[in-house]
């Protein structure tokens, strides 16, 4: 069926660890699985990794001992598996999504004996339902995309016949790619000795947790634990006024399944899931209406990379927008047979503006924590209006009477402070370091975010709008320097010249307030920036980088050497007097 927009009534307007555990720098899901190799070589006493000799609990109480020294929740309990002790573990995790399972591998590292209790599935959002398909959809449509560009590909003296794709078979790669990771990740943690219990965890206490499924009663439990980490994640946010039928009005978490590309799609939403989505569709053929309540798409962008994304990732394809609209009620239709009706609304004056009939209909509007059924009652707790759980800096839950409830943290989606599976993974890794007692807070500030579209967004820190009100509050000059791709030789021999990078700055001191880049690898290029301002550097700093030529990362290395600042460079560090080390001849 081919999509339609109508415009209905009168008055309508037609719109237009530590001692013997080695130290793993754990980051990527592949990562983490090496590390538990790692770990397994390297270490005969960290935490239930050996199971030869003595017994592994006897090590986890042993190690941690060595580690603090002897405290033990200032109450002096031990790990009841190490004898007599008060608890089953040391630390329980409620969900393993990226979150929980990040926060597990550290927890093991520390030597902490640990457990997960899971409701649904290993790996959660991200590996099930969110990154992991998402990104094989997207690598595989991207791939279409580009053999389909005859201009590009002549350009460079290529020739293709016609290009054609196997739908099934796509849809296949982004499923089986979740079922590996899932795999893995469940592995790793079996293979380091985390329990893992299934069901549904809510509180009996802020040491006490029962867990089970509805009607099996042959699952579920309870168990006790020093501290309890929530990392319950999120799930879809759908409006009022929208039913999901799974078939023709969906939310990515139906549309991963790929079970069919319809002709037209409206995306409600333009945010990342949204925008993501419009990639792989219009790759595969698709049209796209993007329906976006706030009055210009990609909201949530720096302005002129939001300005740049249009020329490059909606305007040359088969996309069109509707914003300042909310949609207000999706009826769900029959593919081939009846349409998909969505009524929109003007979101300032709350009047009827249009009914659009499409195929298909992907709700991106957001996500809600999942939060409920956890009890939090029972530790003097609850939700926000919104249904995250309030937290620390720390990642300690905040009690109703506002002060952290004792040995329970909350991570990740759960708390909402930024939805992303390495902030979910980082605030883990985070409440396990407060957990055995060195001080630990997350600059989320310097945590990055990326778009997977082709070309891809990237960013680091505030927008340049969001650092001119910081400066016009805080009393102090922003600076901005630009570069573009097109300079860049590794980007011209891939004829992918379109693209910028941004940083934001203050004139005085050099600090770093944002990067933002949209260009070829983007995703990939701003770790520079994002570890300079989680390690504090400046950009007079990074000026003395060296990049090796010609790579895509020279676009930031011009960047950074553009950048005029008032302070002077800090003093370079003598290189450290060691043997010497001459270059691989
Ligand atoms: C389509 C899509 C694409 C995405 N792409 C990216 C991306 O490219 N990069 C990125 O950084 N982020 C991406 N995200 C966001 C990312 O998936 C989430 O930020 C991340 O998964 C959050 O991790 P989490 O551990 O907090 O929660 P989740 O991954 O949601 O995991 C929570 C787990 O807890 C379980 N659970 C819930 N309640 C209970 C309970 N009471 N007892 C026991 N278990 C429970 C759930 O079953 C689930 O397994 C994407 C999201 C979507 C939807
Ligand atoms: N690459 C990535 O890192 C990645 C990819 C996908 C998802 N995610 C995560 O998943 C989460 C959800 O993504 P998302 O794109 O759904 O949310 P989002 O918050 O990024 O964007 C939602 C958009 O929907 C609009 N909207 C909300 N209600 C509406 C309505 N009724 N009508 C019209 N427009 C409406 C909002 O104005 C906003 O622009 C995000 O928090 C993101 O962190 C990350």
């Amino acid at each position: 069926m081919k999509g339609k927009t109508v415009t209905r009534g009168t008055g309508l307007s037609p719109f237009g660890g530590k001692r013997s555990c080695r130290r793993v720098s754990i980051t990527t899901v592949s990562a983490k699985v090496n590390a538990v190799d790692s770990l397994k070589r390297g270490v005969g006493t960290c935490a239930k990794v050996s199971t030869k000799g003595v017994s592994s609990s006897v090590r986890v109480a042993s190690v941690w001992r060595e580690r603090t020294g002897g405290r033990r929740d200032q109450g002096s309990v031990s790990c009841r598996a190490g004898g007599g002790s008060a608890y089953d573990y040391d630390v329980c995790i409620i969900g393993c999504g990226v979150g929980g399972h990040g926060a597990a591998l550290h927890a093991v590292q520390q030597g902490l004996k640990t457990c997960i209790i899971e409701g649904h599935d290993i790996g959660g959002t991200c590996v099930n339902r969110g990154c992991v398909p998402s990104k094989a959809l997207l690598a595989a449509s991207g791939r279409i995309r580009e053999m389909q560009n005859e201009m590009h590909l002549k350009a460079m003296g290529i020739q293709v016949g016609s290009v054609s794709f196997d739908r099934q078979g796509v849809a296949d790669h982004a499923n089986q790619l979740a079922s590996n990771i899932q795999g893995n990740l469940k592995n790793s943690l079996i293979a380091l000795g985390v329990d893992i219990h299934t069901g549904m965890g809510k509180f009996v206490d802020n040491h006490t947790i029962s867990y089970g499924l509805p009607g099996r009663v042959d699952v579920g439990g309870q168990l006790t634990a020093k501290d309890i980490i929530i990392a319950t994640g999120s799930v879809p946010f759908v409006p009022p006024g929208i039913k999901i039928d799974g078939k023709t009005v969906f939310t990515s978490d139906h549309a991963l399944k790929l079970e069919w590309i319809p002709d037209w799609v409206a995306i409600i939403g333009s945010g990342y899931i949204g925008l993501e989505f419009s990639d792989v569709y219009t790759a595969l053929g698709s049209e796209v209406t993007f329906i976006e309540a706030v009055d210009k798409i990609m909201p949530g962008f720096d302005n002129e990379i939001a300005r740049l994304a249009q020329r490059t990732l909606i305007t040359p394809r088969n996309i069109d927008f509707r914003t300042g609209v909310l949609a207000t009620n999706v009826k769900a239709g029959i593919p081939g047979v009846k349409p998909v009706e969505i009524e929109l609304t003007d979101f300032k004056t709350k009047e009827k503006v249009d009914v659009m009939e499409v195929d298909a209909c992907l709700v991106a509007t957001g996500r809600v924590p999942f939060t409920q059924g956890l009890s939090l009652d029972k530790i003097g707790a609850e939700t926000d209006r919104r249904g995250f759980v309030p937290v620390t800096e720390k990642m300690e839950v905040v009690g109703k009477n506002g002060k952290p409830v004792p040995n329970v943290y909350c991570i990740g989606d759960a708390n909402g402070k930024y939805m992303l599976a390495h902030a979910a993974s980082a605030q883990g890794i985070s409440a396990i370091e407060n957990i055995v007692g060195r001080s630990h807070v997350l600059n989320h500030l310097s945590v990055p975010a990326a778009c997977f579209t082709h070309p891809e967004v990237s960013f680091v820190g505030l927008t340049e709008e969001q650092a001119r009100e910081k400066a016009a509050e805080e009393k102090f000059e922003v600076a901005v320097v630009k570069t573009s791709f097109k300079a860049n030789s590794k980007a011209l021999a891939e004829l992918e010249g379109d693209g910028m990078a941004k940083a934001i700055y203050r004139k005085d001191t050099g600090e770093i307030l944002g990067v933002w880049i949209i260009g070829l690898h983007a995703a990939d290029l701003i770790h520079e920036a994002s570890n300079a301002v989680a390690t504090n550097q400046t950009i007079q700093d990074l000026k003395f980088n060296v990049h090796a030529h010609p790579t895509l990362s020279e676009v930031l290395d011009e960047l950074f050497k553009h950048a005029e600042v008032d302070a002077k460079p800090k003093p370079k560090s003598e290189p450290p007097k060691k043997t010497a080390v001459t270059a691989a001849s």
